[in-house]
């Protein structure tokens, strides 16, 4: 791994059915880089995500993150590897019968963590994403870009070095967008490195980052202002 790498793909390779999705990628994630993946349904964004948090295997080549490396780690080794990852996707949604406090605090309960560290932990990254007022609140409550903030802020909870973002801004309209990106911006901002999927190209060009695109199993830098 480079020196100064957070998550780094040495000639990896990955098919389905003997199809390639991924066709011997070079990747590297700086510590503290922000990074935007995107292509078409189907490109094998998804597939490259599993792959860094391990619910996936490369048929070929090396995967490595936070120094770890994913594919050659041991089962038992995996939430260590977790851990390490902020994880906002779509199918990490909240438990819709907790409370906002209770969905945070629970990412830190199953590492064992102390009841009074919990407690300002939580308060801490609610107050992160400007939601401490709604801790007593129930999911169903929020509005969906205050829904998406505290999953952000669940992430946040166990102070990953790199955050892992699926479509963050799917769902959402013009201005929540804008708000979980000044968020994510301001994470970046703090040291955190983002890697951020998506197919929203105006937010591209609005928070402009480097932008990598798969296509054709294969994966290139683009220019954003030509998206
Ligand atoms: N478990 C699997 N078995 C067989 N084919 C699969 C499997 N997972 C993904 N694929 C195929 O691999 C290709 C890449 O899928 P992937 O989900 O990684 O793409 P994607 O870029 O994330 O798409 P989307 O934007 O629609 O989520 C697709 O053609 C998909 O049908």
């Amino acid at each position: 791994m480079s020196q100064h790498a957070v998550i780094e793909f040495q000639n990896v390779s990955v098919s389905y059915n003997h199809q390639p999705v991924l066709d011997n990628i070079n990747f590297s994630l700086g510590n503290g880089e922000f990074t935007y993946l995107i292509g078409q349904t189907g490109a094998g964004k998804s597939s490259f995500l599993r792959l860094i948090y391990r619910d996936l295997l490369p048929d070929n080549g090396t995967v490595s993150v936070a120094g770890m490396d994913v594919s050659s780690l041991k089962d038992k080794k995996v939430p260590y590897l977790r851990r390490r990852l902020g994880i906002v996707f779509q199918d990490f949604q909240l438990l819709p019968d907790r409370t906002v406090y209770e969905n945070v605090a629970f990412s830190l309960q199953v590492t064992g963590e102390k009841k009074s560290f919990i407690k300002q932990r939580v308060l801490e990254v609610l107050g992160m994403v400007g939601l401490s007022h709604k801790r007593r609140n129930m999911p169903e409550d929020l509005s969906g870009g205050e829904q998406q903030r505290v999953v952000i802020a669940r992430a946040l909870a166990n102070e990953p070095r790199i955050m892992l973002a699926d479509e963050p801004t799917g769902n959402l309209d013009p201005a929540a967008s804008a708000e979980i990106m000044d968020l994510l911006k301001q994470i970046n901002n703090r040291g955190m490195a983002v890697l951020m999927v998506t197919h929203d190209y105006d937010t591209v060009k609005q928070y402009p980052y480097r932008t990598l695109k798969l296509a054709d199993g294969e994966i290139n830098e683009v220019d954003t202002a030509a998206l």
